[in-house]
């Protein structure tokens, strides 16, 4: 049985932040991800993690001026003094937190471009191998042009390749099932070829990214195969709900509580 992680960046909104954590442990999660902690104190966060049973499935790295429209420093090859910072910054959230994995994301850069292609690589380098001291792993996310237009990573083979090629044990792909479906498609074909690569997954509906309940694809179907996979990690569930957030977890139902 998949093991869900709550998205707190989107789901439980109609509470603050730090009072999501008891939103969702209250709903029957047991993991949750967020995108960004960096507004509250680590400890703040721990605390909540603790005080509700909560494991950290996944957070990401800082990404810059985010209001400003930055998505991360990883392929801009002039900010690489701005993506060691942000390594450093999440250092103490990550050890607040427990978590295992942190998600390094690429910025806006033309993928055509070779200067931005050479500084992605050094950045995943770089990051892993800084990151894999610390027994943490880190993922990368091809995310899709409609959401994000000019994102550098927008390419699940692309991601695929350079983890492979790159062969750190620590660096594994965040495949958003979301994304697959809209760059890509035939999604479960791609779980199957890519699981051993996979460190995260989520979900939400498509095309109109709510509770993966319906609309174009079947995600019953899908944790089954998760399941036959042997796929052990967290599926984040990052969509945001079409009204109040518990009125939408039917879906959610017969996964609550579930234990790795
Ligand atoms: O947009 C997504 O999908 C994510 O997983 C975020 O963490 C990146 O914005
Ligand atoms: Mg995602």
């Amino acid at each position: 049985m998949p093991r869900f992680a709550a998205n707190l960046t989107m789901m439980f909104n109609e509470v603050p932040f730090l009072d999501r954590f008891e939103a969702a442990a209250k709903a029957g999660f047991t993991a949750v991800e967020f995108l960004f902690p960096y507004d509250f104190p680590a400890d703040a966060i721990g605390e909540r993690l603790r005080g509700n049973g909560l494991t950290q499935a996944l957070f990401n790295l800082p990404p810059g001026n985010w209001e400003a429209g930055e998505k991360g420093f990883a392929a801009l090859p002039d900010r690489f003094g701005d993506l060691q910072d942000s390594v450093r910054t999440a250092l103490p959230y990550a050890q607040a937190t427990g978590v295992k994995r942190l998600h390094l994301m690429a910025g806006i850069a033309d993928r055509r471009d070779p200067q931005a292609e050479a500084a992605f690589t050094r950045s995943v380098v770089w990051t892993a191998e800084f990151l894999m001291a610390h027994g943490l792993d880190v993922v990368i996310e091809p995310i899709n042009p409609r959401n994000v237009p000019g994102y550098f990573l927008n390419d699940f083979n692309f991601a695929r390749d350079l983890i492979v090629e790159l062969e750190i044990p620590n660096l594994k792909l965040q495949f958003d099932i979301y994304h697959c479906q809209i760059i890509h498609g035939d999604v479960t074909m791609r779980l199957r070829e890519m699981m051993p690569i996979i460190g995260h997954i989520q979900i939400a509906s498509i095309p109109s990214r709510h509770e993966p309940d319906g609309e174009e694809l079947n995600y019953p179907f899908l944790f089954k195969e998760l399941d036959r996979l042997g796929y052990g990690g967290f599926v984040g569930c990052e969509y945001n709900p079409r009204g109040k957030t518990t009125d939408g977890l039917a879906w959610f139902k017969p996964y609550a509580g579930a234990k790795p």
